[in-house]
């Protein structure tokens, strides 16, 4: 994710999301946008962002956006959730987590979400803690705060998406695959485990060095530098850190032959995925590909087995089949192929 304020935009079409709500309190120095994309199949479930926005216009574009993208991973997960999104403008420092300024704040945008009657349903993003959650909960609003880092499971599912992506793409099993991970954090790291224990060569990116090379020696892999892993030599790209790092730039010196990662809004602008196709590397899409950490908490809310759980993120893996396989009989990209997909659910 960009963690620097995205540039200014000009105010998105309000009436492209089915509700935009403002919440405005001076006194606890509260300002938010809670984008409501879609409930067809659910309440609205998406995270609580809190960073700086130059402008209004951007917070309520970044809200929008990112509520659209939780529709078509709930839609794609089959999960019962419509997509949602809100976003506290960090007008001035934040108070420190636990202190009663925060939760005040936090207490007063509960109440705001309990207005909403249970449509838009918070969770963890970034900026934001359990802690926060906990504080919503109590003003009475719904929100998912179960303490389980969502990590594993998303790498999990990242990892059967990856084996799908290999598969269609290579005709292979992940022994002797050279995987780059870019980003060894909490979902990057145990992809490059589970990648690794199946034999293959991983090579692990973080502008952490010490991460990068404590990963790269857990695994017996090794390490290659930030900058450079999204060119690096290898059969698969793993984007498992920031934002948007698949730019058209980078697609004309890939040598990867399929992406497959974590990270949210892996492409820096629809098109690359046309260029991607193009250019014969398989891409996986990031919203397919990561809805673990969401699979997971739905397992907690409805009291999956460990078994269920772990069956339904492997089930990431048969869906990207299926979107490749058709993206591949129809001549168009593997997002296109998966946005059909998420409309067909969404018209059901
Ligand atoms: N955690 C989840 O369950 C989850 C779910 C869905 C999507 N995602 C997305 O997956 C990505 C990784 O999530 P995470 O929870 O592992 O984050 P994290 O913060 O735990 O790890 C990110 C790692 O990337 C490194 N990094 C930052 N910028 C980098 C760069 N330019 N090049 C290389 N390394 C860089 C950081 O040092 C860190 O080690 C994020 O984009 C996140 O939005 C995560």
């Amino acid at each position: 994710m960009a963690m620097t304020a995205a540039a200014d935009v000009p105010m998105p079409d309000l009436f492209a999301a089915e509700q935009v709500i403002t919440c405005r309190d001076d006194r606890v120095g509260l300002r938010a946008v809670i984008a409501i994309d879609d409930t067809t199949l659910g309440p609205g479930f998406g995270g609580v962002r809190w960073r700086h926005y130059p402008s209004t216009a951007a917070a309520v574009a970044e809200a929008q956006r990112l509520a659209r993208a939780m529709t078509l991973k709930h839609a794609l997960a089959e999960l019962p959730y419509g997509g949602a999104k809100s976003v506290l403008l960090a007008d001035r420092p934040l108070p420190d987590e636990g202190s009663p300024a925060r939760t005040a704040l936090m207490s007063r945008y509960g109440d705001f979400i309990a207005r909403t009657g249970g449509a838009y349903v918070p969770g963890v993003d970034m900026g934001t803690t359990m802690t926060d959650m906990q504080a919503i909960r109590d003003a009475g609003a719904r929100a998912f705060c179960d303490d389980v880092d969502p990590g594993p499971y998303t790498a999990t599912g990242v990892y059967a998406a990856m084996r799908a992506g290999v598969r269609h793409a290579l005709g292979r099993d992940m022994d002797g695959v050279r995987v780059v991970v870019q980003g060894a954090g909490h979902v990057g790291a145990n992809l490059a485990r589970y990648a690794a224990r199946d034999g293959a060569r991983v090579v692990v990116a973080d502008v952490d060095a010490d991460r990068a090379r404590s990963v790269a020696e857990e695994v017996g892999g090794s390490v290659t530098d930030p900058l450079s892993a999204p060119t690096a030599e290898c059969d698969v790209f793993a984007p498992c850190a920031v934002a948007r790092v698949v730019t058209a730039d980078v697609v004309a010196g890939m040598r990867a032959k399929v992406v497959a990662g974590a990270a949210n809004d892996t492409l820096d602008s629809p098109f690359v995925a046309e260029l991607l196709r193009r250019a014969g590397i398989t891409y996986v899409p990031d919203f397919i590909a990561n809805a673990g950490g969401v699979i997971q908490v739905h397992a907690g809310q409805v009291g999956w087995s460990e078994e269920e759980l772990a069956a339904r993120l492997e089930r990431i893996g048969d869906r990207v089949t299926a979107v490749l396989e058709d993206a591949s009989a129809a001549g168009v990209t593997p997002v296109e192929a998966a946005l059909q997909v998420a409309e067909r659910t969404l018209r059901r």
